[in-house]
Order: structure tokens, then sequence, then C-alpha cells
């Protein structure tokens, strides 16, 4: 029978032969529900399914597709993990599984997008399910908050001035321009001499940012 590529995808990242996670295929999967080759309902339901397989590797390996999902699809996913219903089957899984390694990485993973979601009203159902289960006895391990900061966005594109954006110094032969890659604004070579990484944009080498933008980088933030 036809499988698309996710489905071979999911098949392949949660076979219980592997010994250890196949990131590369699991990014894969991420990619295949970004760039919209499968609907993320059908996508999310699949990974449900393997969740509930009796066999631990491949119950384990579906959640860390889910969690992978999470961090690296946005909104297209949030949409729907943040909905009740996704969360009364996360809760079901929990009580259900046979699994102790899955529980405690789902509840780990709730509470991490409780936080992650703590502004966005519409996922408030993350937030009322971890308090449900903390209410009924569960306990949750700490919070990583570095495990909350998920990087589906994309780097700015650039401004274009005949002045710095910062100090206003005007551009010409000697005074160059520069772009800061976490803003797009543009930038004298003073303004702009810091580089940081970008981890929310993927960016993981240290790029050229602005003042103002390598001053945020230094302080913990989640979107
Ligand atoms: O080398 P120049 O001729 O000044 O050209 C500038 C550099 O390529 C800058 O790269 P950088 O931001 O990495 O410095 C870029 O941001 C500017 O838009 C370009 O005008
Ligand atoms: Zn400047
Ligand atoms: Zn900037």
């Amino acid at each position: 029978m036809f499988k698309s590529n996710f489905e071979k995808l999911l098949d392949k990242v949660t076979s219980n032969l592997l010994l250890e996670p196949d990131w590369p295929s699991t990014l894969e999967i991420c990619d295949t529900i970004r760039q919209k080759d499968v609907q993320p309902k059908f996508a999310l339901n699949a990974i449900k399914k393997k969740l509930t397989s009796p066999n631990p590797h491949t119950a384990m390996f579906s959640l860390l597709v889910l969690e992978c999902c999470v961090k690296n699809c946005g909104q297209l996913v949030h949409d729907e993990v943040g909905t009740k219903p996704f969360m009364e089957q996360m809760r079901e899984t929990i009580k259900t599984t046979p699994h102790e390694n899955v529980k405690n990485k789902l509840l780990e993973l709730l509470q991490t997008w409780a936080f992650a979601f703590r502004a966005i009203p519409k996922y408030c159902a993350v937030q009322d399910t971890v308090n449900i289960m903390k209410a009924e006895g569960y306990t949750f391990p700490a919070l990583k908050e570095s495990d909350a900061m998920f990087s589906s966005d994309v780097a700015p594109g650039w401004e274009d001035s005949d002045c710095c954006h910062r100090c206003r110094v005007k551009f010409g032969m000697v005074q160059r321009k520069h772009h800061c890659r976490a803003c797009g604004q543009v930038f004298c070579a003073q303004c702009s001499s810091r580089s940081c990484t970008l981890p929310k944009f993927g960016i993981e080498k240290p790029v050229r940012v602005c003042e103002a933008c390598y001053e945020k980088s230094q302080k913990p933030q989640f979107n």
C-alpha cells in the first residue's frame, strides 16, 4: 500500500531496531510538516498512534519526534498540540503507558510546553493540564528553560538606509554599511562590531549583530 514520504520517515525513526534516535530523519519529518507536504493534524495523529505502541523503543522514539516537531514547526504544530483534545490524549497516555521513561519524558514535555506557551492564551490547555496533573499528585521534573526555546522563526530580511540605524552616521566610501542578522537593520562598523549565535533562527555560528541585539542575546528570553 502506498506510503507517503512522511509515513516512511516516521516508520524509519520509530523502528524498534534503532539503538539511538535518527536525528537527521527526525528533522526531515519536521521539514515535511513545515513545507506542508503533510497536514499537521494527520502527522500528529500518526505520531500519537506510535506513542501508544507496546514496544518501548517505538513509543519513546515517537515522543522524540513529537518534541522535535513542537520545537521546529512553530504554529503549524502548536495549533494542534496546544488544544484540549490533544492535551487530554497526552494525559491519557501518561496514565496508561506501560513505559516509565515515556511517562517521565511526557511529563517533562508538558511542563516545558506550558512554560514556552505561558504568554499565549490560546494554548492555555497545556498549563491547565499541568495544573490538573499536579493536583492529581504527579510530580514534574525540574524545568530546563533552555529546552523551551523553539526555533520556528526565520531571520529577518535586511533593511537599507543611507545612515546608521543606531548613531545616524552617513554611509560613504569610508563609512561602510553592515547588517545585523538578528534585527536586519543596517549599521556602521562601530555599532555592529559584536557577533553571537542566534539559536531561535537556527543560526548556530556567531554572526554580526548590532549593540542592542547583542545586549538582548545576553539575557535569557523566550518567544
Ligand atoms: O563590504 P561592503 O562593500 O561595505 O558591502 C557591505 C557588506 O557586504 C556588509 O556585510 P557585513 O554585514 O557582513 O559586514 C553588508 O551587510 C552590506 O549590506 C554591504 O553593503
Ligand atoms: Zn553607528
Ligand atoms: Zn540588531
